[in-house]
């Protein structure tokens, strides 16, 4: 089977396919929605993209692209330690401190944020396509003193010398990676063995009707129902206008989240399962 993923090559969503899918074929593409248009197209058979990190919340790009433009079910997740480092080309290790520009994934330049601030006052930084993708472009421009802010593997991959190591703001730094896959026979659980199961639902709640969080949050909560993510993004269709993503700790039965549904419904809410899958948890080794 083939993987697409956010690459180039030593992304963390490659460090997340690597764990789990040995004797795949992985397929980097250069942006979150040219992996899931690959899925789509059926280029490839799944793909892998960065869903939320546990300093900078949701990794937005992902969640608007399946929610507004594609439908392909979340079939697993896998969530992975995200150690964060300072490289430059080796002709600059010893003047990293005079970097001109800071280069990597805007989420990887907020979760170092204070590491920036402090160490790197001043100095302007950039965001790029993936970390891995501000790593090539410091490969490729030893003639200017720039850094890219990526993982260990990227490091050894474009021959760049880390400088600074684990320089993210805060320790608990983890990512969930969602899979993707339009394919019925695909099995996460048989794969990776995982017997913890999620679902994300998309709720859209009625227009002006006072109350209609509360009712919804209601039907999950005399159910007992536990929720473990509730976020509210855009409609796009005007100032004010939110759905809600809301993430369960159970595997889609046939009667209490199936009966939850259909109370939202007769509230007047719109609903669509995005997904019901196994999930991972994976440590660094
Ligand atoms: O840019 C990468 O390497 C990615 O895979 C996206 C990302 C960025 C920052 C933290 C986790 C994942």
């Amino acid at each position: 089977m083939n993987v697409g993923y956010l690459g180039p090559k030593a992304t963390f969503t490659e460090l997340a396919v690597k764990k789990v899918f040995s004797g795949f074929t992985p397929f980097p593409f250069q942006t979150i929605p040219e992996c899931m248009d690959a899925v789509v197209e059926g280029q490839v058979d799944l793909a892998v993209v960065p869903l939320e990190n546990a300093l900078e919340g949701s990794v937005n790009i992902t969640l608007d692209y399946l929610t507004h433009v594609v439908q392909i079910p979340i079939v697993g997740e896998v969530t992975l330690p995200i150690k964060q480092h300072l490289m430059v080309h080796p002709e600059n290790a010893e003047n990293w401190q005079q970097v001109s520009r800071v280069y990597s994934h805007s989420h990887a330049i907020a979760q170092c944020y204070k590491f920036l601030h402090h160490h790197l006052k001043g100095v302007p930084f950039e965001s790029v396509s993936s970390t891995a993708a501000a790593a090539q472009l410091v490969k490729e421009t030893p003639m200017q003193n720039i850094a890219a802010i990526a993982n260990e593997l990227a490091a050894e991959e474009y021959g760049l010398s880390i400088v600074k190591r684990n320089i993210h703001d805060f320790d608990h730094n983890h990512t969930r990676f969602v899979i993707l896959a339009t394919q019925k026979n695909f099995d996460f659980a048989a794969l990776s063995g995982s017997t913890h199961w999620k679902t994300t639902l998309m709720v859209t709640l009625p227009s002006n009707q006072a109350g209609a969080l509360h009712q919804v949050l209601s039907a999950f909560a005399w159910r007992k129902l536990d929720l473990s993510k509730i976020e509210s993004r855009p409609m796009k269709t005007g100032i004010g206008n939110y759905f809600f993503i809301i993430d369960l700790e159970m595997k889609l039965d046939e009667v209490l989240i199936p009966g939850a549904i259909a109370e939202l419904e007769a509230l007047g809410c719109g609903v669509k399962v995005l997904g019901s899958y196994p999930s991972v948890n994976i440590g660094l080794d």
